[in-house]
This record gives C-alpha cells, structure tokens and sequence, in this order.
C-alpha cells in the first residue's frame, strides 16, 4: 500500500507550467520511520503549514508525498484531472465476442448491413462489366448484320458453289521448282458443315467418276482461270511450324466425321511469267485469301451397272492399309456384266491433276489406267512421285513419262488403236450412231431405248441375294497390295478410251484442236486421229 502511494505522488505531474517547481517533491526522509502506523504520520503531515511555491500557493492536505492542492480553480481542475489513478490490468481482457469488422468495413457498410440485408458474393462485383460487355457485342453485332453486307459464302451450306464465290485461306504453300507450287487452301466459313451428313456421298466434294475444276478469282482485274483440286494435305506439327521440318504432304481419305478433313484441297499451280491469275495465286502468302466458284465438272467417266453394286476401295497414303477389292470380280461373274474399260490418260505439265484427282479420291476409276504424262523434266512433279509410285504398286495406273530433258518424246508409236468397250450405256450408243449418222426413225426408237433404260441404275433384287450367297465363298486377301501382286502378273486390255489433258499445243498435237468458237470438241485428229480414235471414246480438256 505503501508503495503504491509513493508511485501515485511521484507520478502525478504539474505541466504547462513554466516557473519554479510546483509540486512537492518526496522526500525519502520523508518516509515515517515507524512502518506499519499511518495514523501517527498523516497527522504529522496535517501539522505542516501551507507553503507558497511561486505564484501559487500550496497547501499540504494529506502527506507530504501528496500533491499539493491548488488555489487557482484552472490549475486545480487539471490537476484533479490527472489524479485518476492507473490500475495497470494484470491481464488482457476480452471485452467482446463479436467478430471484428473487415478491413474495409466503416460506420456507413456497417449500418447498411445492419439496415438491409445485402448478399456479398465473389462475383457480384463484376456484374457492371459483364453487363456493359454484353451491351458491347450486342451493339457490335446489331451494326455488322444491319450495316455491312454478310461475307459471299459465310452463310453457304454448301462447301463450294458453282455460282458465287466463296472464301478459302491459303494455309500452306511448298515451291516445287521455278514455277511450280502445291498451295494448300480450307474453306474460311464453316457453315456448310452444318448440312454434310444430311447426304455425305453427295456432300463430299472428292469423286473418282469425274474430273471436276473450281475457278479462281483474280480481283483486281476481275478474271477467273480453272484449277483442278487435289485431296491432299499438308500434315503440320510443332516440328513444322518452328520450321524445323518441311510438313508431310498425305492424301485425304474422304470421311464424313471430319467433313473431308474440314474441306481442304490442294491446288498444283504452274506460273507463268505473263500469267494474270498463276502470278496472282503464287505471289499469295500463308494467311491470304482465294475465292473459289465450283464445282464445275469437266468430264464425267462413262455408266458401268457394277457401278452401283460396288466401290473400289479408296486410295490411301501408305498401300498397306488400303483394302483388296474382293466383290468386284465375283460381281462381274455372278451377273454377267462386262469388265470396266480400260483408259490411256495423256497429261502435258499439269494437265497431269486431273488424272490424280480420279485416281485419289473415292471410288475411283475402276478400268486399269496408263498415264502418258510429258513434261519438261522431272522435278516438276517431284512430291507427288509418292503418290504416283503406291498407285502403280496397288496396280491401278501405270505411268509412261516423256521428258523434254530426257528427249522421251510422245509419239505415234506410243500410241495404240482403241479396244472395242465393254460395256455400252444406251447415252454412249447414241453417240456412236450420230458418228454413223441415224436416219430420224433410228434416233426416234434408240431416243425411246434410253428413256426406257433409265432405270437400268436400279439394283436387281435378286442380284442382292446372290451377292449375300458368294459373301461366304469369298477368297480374302490380306491387302491391296497383296491384290495387285497377283493381279498385276495378268495381261491388261487396251484402252478404249482417252482422255488428252494439257495445254492447247498439246491437244492439238495428240487429238486434234478443240473447237473452242463453238465450245465444242472438234474432231479428233493428231496421233490420236492416226489411230482410229474418235470422238465416242476420245476427251479433250485445255488445261
Ligand atoms: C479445266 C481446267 C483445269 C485447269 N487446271 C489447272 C491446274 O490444276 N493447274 C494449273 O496450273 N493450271 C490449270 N489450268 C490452267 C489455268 O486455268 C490457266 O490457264 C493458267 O494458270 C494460266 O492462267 P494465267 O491467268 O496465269 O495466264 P494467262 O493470263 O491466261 O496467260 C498468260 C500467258 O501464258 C500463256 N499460257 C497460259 N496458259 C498456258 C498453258 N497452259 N500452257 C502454255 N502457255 C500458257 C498464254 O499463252 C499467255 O501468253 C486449268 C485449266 C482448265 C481449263
């Protein structure tokens, strides 16, 4: 108790004063010798007169450790002030068990809270600018639809349109030498992948019973040249786009689950130094755009009733996995039908793509093919070697090369006399009597035979049951590649068909000038005409 006293006196302080000291001090002689008998020493303190310090006068009340009362009501009162004794808490105490406020939280968030009850969530928060984003696109959206016309072809649900132009983007471009490249184009709308599995053998662009071309638009001078597309891609990697590998060209394997390989195709493009269309699609880069109107068909190969009853196995990059035609021969048995023709395709340059095209894409030409193909020499051609090597290893084609470099010139000598065909649709019998002039009467009855042998496309039912019977007797082979080993041995008819494909020296050389006044074939003349080839079985296409 004691000590607590002393702490009190000496602790109490007189401040904003400046003078003379106004508090007594504690003396330590001060202290009542006598410990234990208060009584005693407060009334020694009660003795001791009242002192005057300075200005104030000062009055020893209690002890003389006390401090001294003052006169002066100011002072007083902050002094009294200041005599509130510190009680130190021995410990902390928890005054509340309220959670504290957040960091943020005032006065103002506490009251809302308190008044309204508002749920906070995470996101809440970005609500204003998910709002103003949509708001954005919406408006964005509103002016492209009522302001700018829609893209020709965005809205296309077909991949190609034989009308009007529709966008493609080049995504690869390999030189081949001076003036020969593959550029790789895909469509730039998806759109028509919304209707390709409505009817995909009509959908899908690739059929091996036609030649077809798509035109491409120069326009800056607005001039359009045709090109035969190949199903071929680019099969790009990581390895390919840092540029440390050339990317492997592969044939598309026409499929519906991925719409033909999302609609890409290659074009193989001569340049000509003078040429307003070749130097356009050349000079273009990865990225730029092409338009393209097509499918025009060029040629279509003649009706064969196995046709309907049976596919030739498509053509794949390694002929390995491509499968052995097993049901043709047997269909050919079982219902008597006729071997397909045989064809002799002569290509100048690149006049060779479209006998590609056939041979690559699904159910291809079924007649065994022989390719005369001329060119300058041979590196014009040189990454679809490849492809060219495998068909003639599955026994499809056999190709017959005459290089300028080489002197291997097309000759008459090369060239055979046409086979009688094998089979005769009633179209190809018209034409073959107007080579041989019908009276009116004639043209009348055979005009009558075609309308009534329309349907000779349609599948004999009983013809289905046989097939189901020699199902079982059919003899597998492992592969095509297998197929060919055996069929390749066999003696091949010749053709009876042709088709010349190149530019127009070319034709003219090998069948006669096409009649381009009346866009018709003209009589076919050159080596061709030498032979006996005429225009039932001869095609002539200026490339
Ligand atoms: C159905 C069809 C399919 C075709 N497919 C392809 C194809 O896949 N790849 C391809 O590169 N081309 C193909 N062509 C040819 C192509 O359409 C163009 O004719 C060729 O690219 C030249 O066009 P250009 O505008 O560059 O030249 P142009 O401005 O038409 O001609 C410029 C100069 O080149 C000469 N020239 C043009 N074409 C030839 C030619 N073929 N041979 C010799 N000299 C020529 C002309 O005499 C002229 O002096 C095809 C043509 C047709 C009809």
């Amino acid at each position: 108790m004691l000590l607590r006293s002393i702490g009190r006196v000496t602790k109490t302080p007189v401040s904003r004063h400046v003078g003379p000291p106004m508090w007594t001090r504690f003396k330590s002689s001060d202290i009542p010798k006598n410990n234990g008998n208060l009584n005693n020493d407060s009334k020694a303190v009660s003795k001791k007169e009242t002192q005057e310090i300075g200005e104030f006068k000062v009055k020893s009340t209690s002890s003389s450790a006390a401090p001294a009362p003052l006169e002066n009501s100011q002072v007083s009162k902050f002094m009294k002030k200041n005599t509130k004794p510190y009680i130190p808490k021995l410990k902390h105490e928890r005054l509340t068990y309220e959670y504290p406020g957040l960091p943020n939280q005032d006065d103002f968030t506490k009251q809302s809270k308190e008044g309204k009850i508002k749920p906070i969530k995470r996101y809440t928060r970005y609500i204003p600018h998910m709002i103003t984003a949509v708001v954005c696109v919406w408006v964005g959206y509103t002016i492209k639809v009522w302001v700018y016309p829609p893209d020709e072809g965005a809205d296309s649900v077909e991949l190609l349109d034989p009308e009007s132009f529709h966008k493609f983007v080049i995504t690869h471009k390999q030189q081949i030498d001076k003036d020969h490249y593959l550029i790789e184009i895909a469509p730039r709308f998806k759109h028509w992948q919304y209707s390709f599995y409505t009817d995909y053998s009509q959908k899908s662009i690739w059929g091996g019973d036609r030649i077809w071309s798509v035109e491409v638009k120069q326009p800056q001078i607005m001039v359009v040249r045709s090109y035969t597309p190949l199903p071929l891609y680019f099969m790009k990697s990581e390895y390919t786009r840092s540029g440390e590998r050339e990317p492997l060209l592969k044939v598309i394997t026409p499929n519906s689950n991925d719409y033909d390989h999302g609609g890409v195709m290659t074009l193989y493009v001569k340049k000509y130094d003078d040429g307003e269309v070749s130097k356009y699609i050349t000079n273009k880069n990865v990225g730029d755009e092409l338009e393209l109107r097509g499918p025009h068909i060029e040629y279509k190969f003649p009706y064969h009733p196995l046709s309907k009853l049976h596919e030739r196995p498509v053509f794949k990059d390694l002929p390995s996995k491509v499968e052995p035609e097993i049901y043709a021969d047997k269909l050919k048995l079982v219902n008597n039908l006729p071997d397909y023709d045989n064809l002799t395709f002569f290509a100048a340059g690149t006049g060779i793509a479209p006998v590609l095209q056939v041979l690559m894409s699904k159910n291809p030409y079924r007649g065994f093919i022989t390719v005369h193909y001329s060119a300058r020499g041979p590196n014009e051609i040189e990454p679809l070697e490849r492809f060219m090597f495998f068909l003639e290893k599955l026994d499809r084609v056999k190709f017959i090369r005459h290089y300028d470099s080489e002197q291997t010139f097309l000759t008459g000598k090369d060239i055979l006399k046409p086979e009688p065909s094998n089979y005769l649709s009633p179209m190809r019998k018209e034409k073959i009597q107007k080579l041989n002039e019908l009276t009116a009467e004639d043209a009348l009855k055979l005009r009558k035979s075609i309308l009534d042998n329309d349907n000779d496309t349609k599948v004999d039912e009983e013809l289905e049951k046989k097939l189901e019977q020699f199902d079982k007797t059919i003899v597998h082979y492992g592969s095509a590649i297998e197929q060919a080993k055996v069929t390749s041995k066999q003696p091949k008819k010749s053709s009876s068909l042709a088709v010349v494909c190149g530019p127009d020296g070319y034709v003219d050389y090998v069948a006669g000038p096409l009649d381009k006044v009346a866009n018709e074939q003209g009589e076919v003349k050159g080596l061709l005409g030498q032979k006996e080839w005429n225009n039932a079985n001869t095609f002539k296409l200026s490339n």
